[in-house]
């Protein structure tokens, strides 16, 4: 494994690499907790599952989840406080001799379990607790490293369970930030489209239409997005899945990161475990459209309509901090081109950080 994380996948024996590879079984709905082993069992996966998660997502539904499979399974829990390379490599030793794995909670459980079952070449089970970022069903995997972060091909979860009662109990925090992720893909098209033309990179008109069709229904539905809300749980975790699905056919993450992914990175260097992944990214989407000259004012209205943060402040981050990120994006993956790899000055950095702030 290298220390930039390039190596945290091992190679698969064959190349996949133009595989679509999608979920089979995807229940989302109030109550599906209850269904896991029977979607299990209906899949053959074995007779020995690990469960990864967190400490909050193990009290959420890990440790239920534990219970309900134990009547048919021998199952053990991975309790993952990040997703070091350390936590990596600590995962794989526990998960060596399961049959299959299951990856209870946000994006980083579901990444690490992504990852673990990948490397050991079995299947896993996608358990989202919370509507807060769209790997729950895509065939990407991200890994923060030194450089910033990296995202790497991996495999799709064979079954996603999204138990609605759960994920709308989660502090609103979390589904307000799922949702900045799925508004950010509105620029991180553009970022595409934008290389695409600059660039010469190839672009998936079926991928891009759905990342962009996927924001446009979300915000559409905002009004049913509020906190305890059921009904938008149900409407942010489809479009989450619906994101993860533009991702794999892509075989790539570019229809849901553009710019604003690559400042988000850059600011979990400058000023780690602040702000949510997708509160970071919708953020600085706000900031990239104004760059695309698109309505700026609109993505920032749509972010506030869902209570997520529009100014670095809200995350305690201050304004310098977010102004040395976005001149930093270009050297996070120097080779996926977007707007701010343009040649951004200070001044304007500057500038934009304080359009935020703006009535
Ligand atoms: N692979 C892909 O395609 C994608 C990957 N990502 C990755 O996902 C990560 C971001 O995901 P995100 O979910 O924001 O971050 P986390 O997984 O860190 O979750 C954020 C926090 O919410 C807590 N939490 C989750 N569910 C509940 C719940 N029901 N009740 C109480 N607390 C809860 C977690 O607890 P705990 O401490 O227990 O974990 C954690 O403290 C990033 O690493 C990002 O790169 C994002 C988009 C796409
Ligand atoms: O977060 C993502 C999409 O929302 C994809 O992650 P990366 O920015 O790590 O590629
Ligand atoms: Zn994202």
């Amino acid at each position: 494994m290298s220390a930039d994380g390039i190596k945290v996948l091992k190679k698969p024996q064959f190349d996949k690499s133009r595989w679509l590879q999608m979920p089979r079984d995807v229940l989302i709905g109030h109550g599906t907790i209850e269904q896991l082993p029977k979607v299990c069992e209906d899949l053959h996966l074995g007779k020995s599952a690990l469960i990864i998660a967190g400490e909050n997502t193990l009290k959420a539904a890990g440790g239920h989840a534990k219970e309900l499979l134990e009547e048919k399974y021998s199952v053990d829990i991975f309790c993952a406080k990040n997703i070091s390379l350390e936590t990596i490599e600590n995962a794989e030793k526990s998960a060596e001799g399961f049959d299959f794995i299951l990856g209870v909670g946000g994006g980083k459980a579901i990444d690490l379990a992504k990852i673990v079952s990948y490397n050991l070449d079995c299947q896993f089970i996608s358990v989202p607790t919370a509507a807060s970022h769209d790997g729950i069903a895509s065939a990407r995997a991200s890994v923060p490293t030194a450089g910033g972060s990296v995202s790497l091909d991996a495999h799709p979860p064979h079954a996603i369970v999204a138990d609605t009662e759960i994920i709308a109990k989660a502090p609103h925090r979390l589904m307000a930030s799922g949702c900045a992720d799925i508004i950010s893909n509105h620029t991180a098209i553009l970022d595409w489209e934008l290389s695409h033309r600059m660039k010469g990179e190839s672009i998936s008109e079926y991928a891009a239409a759905l990342s962009k069709m996927t924001a446009e229904i979300l915000v559409k539905n905002a009004h049913l997005i509020y906190p305890g809300s059921e009904e938008g749980a149900w409407i942010v975790t489809k479009a989450l899945v619906s994101s993860g699905v533009a991702m794999s056919i892509a075989g790539s993450s570019r229809p849901a990161s553009g710019g604003e992914h690559k400042f988000s990175h850059a600011l979990d260097i400058l000023s780690p475990e602040r702000g949510l992944h997708g509160e970071q990214c919708g953020i600085g989407s706000i900031m990239t459209m104004y760059l695309h000259g698109g309505n700026w004012r609109e993505v920032r209205e749509s972010l506030k309509d869902i209570g997520a943060p529009i100014t670095p402040r809200q995350l305690g981050i201050d304004d310098e901090t977010a102004v040395k990120a976005l001149l930093m994006a270009k050297e996070i993956r120097p080779e996926r081109f977007t707007i701010l790899d343009m040649g951004l000055e200070r001044k304007c950095a500057e500038k934009l950080v304080k359009m935020l702030y703006m009535e």
